[in-house]
C-alpha cells in the first residue's frame, strides 16, 4: 500500500494518522490514573525529593517544570521504578506498584537520548516491545507496519538509527512506545535535542496523540513554553518539593508563592504595607515608593509588610491621575509584537531592580516620565517573608 499523504509536518508524521493507527479498537480511553504519596529520596544525606504528593487522572497530561536540580528527573525515575524511593508510594488505578520493577509496570518511556538500539533497524526497534510481550509474529508485522506508515517512517524501516536525523530518531522512539499502547507514558525532556522548529512540531504531535488515545502522560521539562503548550496541569518544582500543582491558567493568574509568580513568566515585586480595609474587601498596599496599589483579596492585617507581584504584561502606562506610581523609562526594546521597557521608580531604594513592563501600544521613549498602575485582578500579594 502506498504511504498515505501526511498533513501535519514536513518531516512526515501526521499526528492524527498516527493516533488513528494506534488507537485501541475497543476502549476509547487507554490511560490510567496515577497516585503518588509522600515520595522522598536522599543521596548522601542530601534530600533531593522531599515529600511529593499528587493525584493524576486517567488521560491527563501532567508536566514537572522546574530549574535544573529541582528533582524532576528523580521524581520521574521513582514513578518509573528505575530509582527506589526512600519512602512513599506509587499507585496505578488504586493498585500499589511501589515494589514492582520497571518492566512489570507497563509504562512507556521516552527520553531525550532516543535510546534506540543502534544495531537494530527502525522496524526491529519498533517491533522490540511487542516481541517482549509475546505478541505473535503476524500481529507484530501488522502493527509495526501500520505505525511506521502513519508516522511517515515506512521508507526508513530498513535503516539503522545512525542513518536518521534527530527528529526522525525521536519519532521512532515515540513509535516504539506507542506501538504497545501503554496506559501511562513517562517522558523526560524528549524534545531537548531538537531545534526549535522541530520541537514545536513534535509538541503538537505528542499532544494530539495523547489526547486522541486518552493516554496519561507525565512529562519533564525546564522549558516553560513547552509545559504551557502541552499540559493539563503543571507541577512547579523547587528544591525537591512541588511549589504549586495547577492548570497553566491557575499558575499564571493565582500563583501561590513568589517563586511561582516569578518562575512562570516573570514578575515585578513591589514592597509595601497593607492599608486599613475598605468596604469593597480589596487589599490595598501602600507602596514604599509611594502610591497605593489595589490587589485581589488576600488574608492579611493592616500594617503588615507585603510584596505585591505584577507580571510585566499586566502593568499599564496611564495618565498621572490614574497612576499609582511614577518613574523614568530607562530602556525600551522593540521585540516584534511588543516593546519591553524598564522603568526606574521615583523613590526606589538603591539596588531595587527597575520595573519591567511589556506594552504593545505607543511605547514611551527612553528618559520619558511615565505613570504606572495595574488592575486589581492582576496583582497578587505575598507575605514579605515569603521566599522566592
Ligand atoms: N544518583 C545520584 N546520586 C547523587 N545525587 C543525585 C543522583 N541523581 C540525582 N542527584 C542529585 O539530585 C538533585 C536532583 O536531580 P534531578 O536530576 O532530579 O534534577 P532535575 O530537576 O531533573 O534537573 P535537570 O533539569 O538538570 O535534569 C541534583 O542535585 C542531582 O545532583
Amino acid at each position: 500500500m502506498p504511504e498515505r499523504p501526511t498533513s501535519l509536518t514536513a518531516g512526515g508524521l501526521s499526528a492524527d494518522d498516527l493516533a488513528a493507527a494506534l488507537a485501541p479498537r475497543s476502549s476509547p480511553l487507554t490511560g490510567k490514573s496515577l497516585s503518588v504519596t509522600g515520595l522522598r529520596k536522599s543521596y548522601g544525606g542530601t534530600t533531593v525529593v522531599d515529600g511529593v504528593d499528587m493525584e493524576i487522572a486517567a488521560g491527563e497530561f501532567v508536566t514537572f517544570l522546574g530549574s535544573s536540580g529541582s528533582g524532576k528527573t528523580t521524581t520521574l525515575m521513582m514513578l518509573a521504578g528505575f530509582t527506589e524511593p526512600d519512602s512513599g508510594t506509587v499507585s496505578v488505578d488504586g493498585r500499589d506498584i511501589t515494589g514492582l520493577n520497571p518492566g512489570k509496570r507497563d509504562f512507556g518511556f521516552v527520553f531525550q537520548q532516543y535510546l534506540l538500539f543502534p544495531h537494530m533497524t527502525v522496524e526491529e526497534n519498533v517491533a522490540f516491545p511487542l516481541q517482549l510481550r509475546g505478541v505473535s509474529k503476524a500481529e507484530i508485522r501488522r502493527r509495526v507496519g501500520e505505525t511506521l506508515q502513519a508516522a511517515g517512517l515506512s521508507k526508513f524501516a530498513g535503516r539503522k538509527p545512525r542513518e536518521l536525523s534527530g527528529g526522525q530518531q525521536q519519532r521512532v522512539a515515540l513509535c516504539r512506545v506507542l506501538v504497545y499502547r501503554p496506559p501511562i507514558v513517562l517522558m523526560d525532556e524528549p524534545l531537548g535535542a531538537l531545534d526549535k522548529k522541530l520541537r514545536d512540531q513534535m509538541q503538537t504531535e505528542i499532544k494530539t496523540i495523547q489526547r486522541e488515545l486518552g493516554l496519561t502522560v507525565v512529562y519533564v521539562t525546564h522549558d516553560q513554553e513547552e509545559a504551557l503548550v502541552l499540559s493539563d496541569r503543571i507541577a512547579i518544582m523547587k528544591d525537591g518539593r512541588i511549589e504549586q500543582f495547577d492548570t497553566p491558567r491557575g499558575l499564571f493568574e493565582h500563583p501561590r508563592t513568589p517563586f511561582v509568580a516569578d518562575f512562570l513568566g516573570a514578575a515585578n515585586f513591589l514592597n509595601g504595607k497593607v492599608e486599613e480595609p475598605a468596604a469593597d474587601g480589596c487589599t490595598r498596599v501602600r507602596l514604599d515608593t509611594g502610591g497605593v496599589l489595589t490587589a485581589r483579596e488576600h488574608p492579611c492585617v493592616p500594617g503588615q509588610r507585603v510584596r505585591a507581584a505584577v507580571r510585566p504584561g499586566k502593568l499599564r502606562l496611564v495618565s498621572a491621575e490614574e497612576g499609582c506610581c511614577t518613574g523614568t523609562v530607562e530602556t525600551a526594546v522593540y521585540v516584534g509584537s511588543l516593546t519591553r521597557i524598564s522603568v526606574r521608580l521615583d523613590g526606589a531604594a538603591p539596588g531595587t531592580p527597575p520595573l519591567r513592563i511589556e506594552t504593545a501600544v505607543a511605547p514611551p521613549r527612553v528618559g520619558e516620565r511615565v505613570c504606572v498602575t495595574a488592575e486589581r485582578e492582576d496583582v497578587s500579594v505575598f507575605d514579605a517573608t515569603d521566599g522566592g
